[in-house]
């Protein structure tokens, strides 16, 4: 099991592939984990955003999740899988990190509740909830998601609890994590792709990078040089990255991910699951040099 200490680097929140009919394709999943394990990413995650994971139905988990245990066999890693079993109601999150649990994973990443608009206690009595199932959890802020927003001292209350071991700071600048890191809190790693760089030099341990599926090298790179205090080369390395991460987000993720996937040949198809819809035109005729 993931411990606070072993949470940094680059975690990807694999793509779900489907087959043209909307069915998982484990196939192309595997596919998929196999050549981000080549390309030596510090931890995946199955059945995030970028997985869809409001679409994935619980006995698919477990097709997904076997794939990733294949791929990381295959390659001959020890990475870290985590899988995402947040949901906005706390009995359905507990079954699903039960379930994640016994399927061998190393960590949940639970999303703050959306929809129903809990107060900041009831986010904690939430949390609280899921890490007394056993399995380490991350906790997920996404506020333009998830509808609310937590308050600094619900992040450390929610910090301070056995069994949660950091943090996936989707928020749209780095107040937080430089508050966190001045107050010397568990790990956080960015979830906003446009301000890897930035929430770095702020204190974060690693990145939970969409767009990381896609130029994968590039992006172990540019943490790596930072890592290394090679800050130069790592600026620049980000700055090259950064068209690319502004045209994935043009449209909603991992549309435009899957596109580009599909085109590399990595996986079979680009499908997505309704409510999402595939790249525009336009946008195809932009990503195209990325392909
Ligand atoms: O799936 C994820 O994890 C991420 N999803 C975010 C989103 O779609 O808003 C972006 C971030 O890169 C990680």
């Amino acid at each position: 099991m993931l411990k606070e200490r072993d949470l940094h680097g680059v975690y990807v929140p694999i793509v779900t592939p489907f087959d043209e009919g909307g069915e998982v394709d484990a196939a192309s999943f595997y596919n998929q984990a196999y050549n981000l394990f080549q390309d030596e990413v510090d931890g995946l995650v199955v059945n995030g955003t970028t997985g869809e994971s409001p679409t994935i139905l619980s006995e698919e988990l477990g097709v997904l999740f076997a794939a990733a245990q294949a791929a990381r066999e295959a390659s001959n890693v020890s990475v870290p899988l985590v899988v995402g079993t947040g949901t906005n109601d706390t009995l359905s999150t507990v079954r699903r990190t039960e379930q994640a649990g016994k399927l061998g994973a190393d960590a949940a990443l639970v999303v703050v509740p959306y929809y129903n608009k809990p107060s900041q206690q009831g986010i904690i009595e939430h949390f609280r909830r899921i890490a007394s199932v056993g399995l380490p959890v991350i906790l997920y802020e996404v506020p333009h998601r998830t509808g609310v927003k937590l308050e600094l001292d619900t992040v450390r209350t929610i910090l301070e609890l056995e069994g949660v071991i950091g943090m996936k700071d989707s928020t749209p600048n780095t107040q937080l994590v430089t508050e966190l890191s001045r107050l010397g809190s568990k790990p956080v790693l960015c979830g906003e792709d446009s301000l890897l760089l930035e929430a770095l030099q702020s204190g974060a341990k690693g990145v939970m990078s969409a767009s990381a599926n896609v130029e994968t090298e590039r992006f172990v790179a540019f943490y790596r040089h930072f890592l290394a205090g090679q800050y130069e080369k790592s600026r620049e390395l980000f700055e090259e990255l950064l068209p690319l991460i502004r045209l994935l987000f043009q449209e909603p993720n991992p549309a435009p991910i899957k596109w580009l996937l599909e085109q590399q040949g990595i996986i079979e198809s680009g499908t997505l699951r309704l409510p999402l819809l595939p790249v525009t035109e336009g946008l195809r005729a932009k990503l195209a040099s990325y392909v």
